[in-house]
């Protein structure tokens, strides 16, 4: 239950979120829904994250809906308890993990070193956000890892963009890439939706493993 495998493949690319109004959450999942991504990463990083949360897990029901930047174990319980269908970290620790696995829902949790791949491994975990990917080594790195460790399936996140999602894409150990392309703050504070829609188009149409 608590494997991410499959919210991988939902979408080429998981759009990473950061949603300082509430009142613009509903739009920007709609948004993203029609231009063809069912998936969100909704970050923590804002003081009204979770009500953000509530209101597309009420509103929006064919989005599937994460809660990102899980740094403790209560903002983890926090996010589920708002509507969070699973949870992404940026990093792990030993109890992190171990608490995210009790919620009873995916978990994917973010990796950047051989050692910590390994430890999330040893949960039984094969899905990884790796993360931030391109000052942690990029595509050669992912490539790399999959030589000895070929079970595990990452979703690679920060510094990527439309044009360099296909380096990544292209490896078979990388499911789906993350970034926050999809969402500019300048076009959810002008309540541009179909600028987020077009953009979310884009990135429905990178190829999808
Ligand atoms: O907030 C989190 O939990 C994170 O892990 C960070 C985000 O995934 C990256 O900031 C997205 O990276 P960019 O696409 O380069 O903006």
């Amino acid at each position: 239950m608590a494997d991410a495998s499959k919210v991988l493949h939902i979408s080429p690319v998981i759009p990473v979120v950061t949603i300082a109004d509430p009142q613009h959450a509903v739009q920007v999942a709609r948004a993203l829904v029609e231009g063809g991504v069912g998936i969100i990463e909704l970050t923590l990083r804002t003081d009204s994250a979770l009500e953000s949360l509530k209101r597309i897990a009420n509103e929006v029901p064919d989005i599937l809906l994460g809660a990102g930047t899980i740094l403790t174990p209560a903002q983890a319980e926090d996010a589920v308890s708002a509507g969070a269908q699973f949870l992404v970290s940026p990093g792990v620790t030993p109890s992190l993990l171990q608490h995210m696995l009790q919620l009873d829902i995916p978990v994917l949790p973010g990796v950047a070193s051989v050692g910590e791949v390994m430890a999330v491994l040893e949960h039984g975990l094969t899905a990884m956000k790796f993360f931030p990917a391109g000052p942690a080594g990029g595509p050669e790195y992912l490539a790399a890892i999959g030589a000895p460790i070929p079970a595990v399936q990452f979703c690679p996140t920060g510094g990527i963009s439309l044009s360099s999602a296909p380096d990544y894409l292209a490896l078979p150990n990388v499911a789906c890439v993350g970034g926050s392309w999809l969402t500019p703050r300048s076009a959810i504070e002008s309540h541009d939706w179909q600028h987020i829609v077009k953009l979310a188009q884009g990135a429905a149409a990178l190829r999808l493993e």
